[in-house]
């Protein structure tokens, strides 16, 4: 297993051409956040918008969408109920981001359902949260597309059926062969299966022990994804960079809040462009 280090920054995170424009950075569709779970959704948002994705679109239940406009203008909102605006937009994506604060409802399976029918082979689906327990516990097939999950060690025992205990690297390989794409491992010290290889991230602190760094780490992956063409690199520098950036901050603090490592990336990412 590959240590990451700020190596997968600078392989990644590359210089903006001048002669570009907002479809220059890709397109990114977040589906989640329900009436309990609204900041989850709101957090991944922030974080793709904070990455660096061209265009950002959210769609959630319509009880979010007041407080999602007033702390980020730059995202466009819609209510994931109505069917034909949900299969439009995540169409017209290249990254859709499912699950922060989806919920488990039959709304949520809807939502769920719909999405994985609309994606197609080249655009790239994470699926993180509850979208990761509504796939174990209804045996949901998987649409063909660049799949990139990223369960916490419970929702990976959900889907792949390995106890956390039993969690090795030749079990998880396995059965990330079986599903298909990329999985990210989330503990406290997360691993990443690829196609291509596995990595072990020791960045990080138990200062991010906190609800919604997950949801901020799948909304950063989708602004990663979005703007950079190695997929596989793209998942890799923003896992890194989401650690990164909490170490840099738990110098100081003793709990580092989701949105302030939002609000560090456009300076981190500054930093390590190449
Ligand atoms: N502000 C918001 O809107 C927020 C909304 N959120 C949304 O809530 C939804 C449900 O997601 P969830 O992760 O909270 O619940 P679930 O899937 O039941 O997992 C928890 C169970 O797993 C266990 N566990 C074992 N190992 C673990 C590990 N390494 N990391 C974490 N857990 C671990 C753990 O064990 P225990 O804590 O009991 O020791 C517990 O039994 C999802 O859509 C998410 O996006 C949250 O993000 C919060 C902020
Ligand atoms: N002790 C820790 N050290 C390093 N990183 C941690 C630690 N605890 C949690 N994290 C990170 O925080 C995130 C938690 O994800 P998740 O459980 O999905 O959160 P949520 O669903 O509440 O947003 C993961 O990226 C995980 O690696
Ligand atoms: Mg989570």
């Amino acid at each position: 297993m590959e240590t990451l280090t700020d190596k997968i920054l600078s392989e990644t995170i590359r210089v903006r051409p001048k002669e570009s424009h907002k479809g220059t950075y890709g397109r990114v569709c977040l589906v989640g956040g329900n009436d309990h779970f609204g900041g989850a959704i709101l957090m991944a948002t922030e974080a793709s918008v904070y990455s660096g994705a061209g265009l950002n679109t959210t769609l959630t239940d319509s009880s979010n969408s007041v407080s999602l406009h007033a702390r980020m203008p730059e995202a466009m909102v819609a209510d994931y109920t109505h069917h034909q605006e949900l299969v439009e937009l995540v169409a017209a994506a290249n990254t859709v981001v499912i699950g922060p604060g989806l919920g488990t409802t039959a709304t949520s399976m809807t939502v769920l359902r719909t999405v994985f029918d609309t994606v197609k082979p080249d655009q790239t689906l994470i699926i993180d949260g509850s979208a990761i327990t509504l796939v174990s516990e209804r045996h949901l097939s998987l649409p063909k597309a660049n799949l990139v999950f990223t369960p916490h060690q419970m929702e990976w025992q959900r889907l792949s059926g390995i106890k956390i205990a039993d969690q090795t690297d030749d079990a998880n390989e396995a059965v990330r062969q079986q599903l298909g794409g990329i999985v990210v491992l989330k503990s406290h010290q997360t691993k990443v299966y690829t196609p291509t290889g596995s990595f072990l991230n020791t960045a990080g602190t138990p200062a991010q022990a906190t609800g919604g760094m997950g949801d901020t780490l799948a909304g950063m992956i989708g602004g990663f994804t979005a703007q950079f063409a190695d997929q596989t690199k793209a998942v890799l520098a923003a896992v890194y960079a989401h650690s990164a950036i909490a170490d840099e901050l738990a110098q100081t603090q003793y709990v580092v809040l989701p949105t302030q490592i939002i609000h560090q990336l456009p300076r981190f990412m500054h930093d390590h462009q190449h």
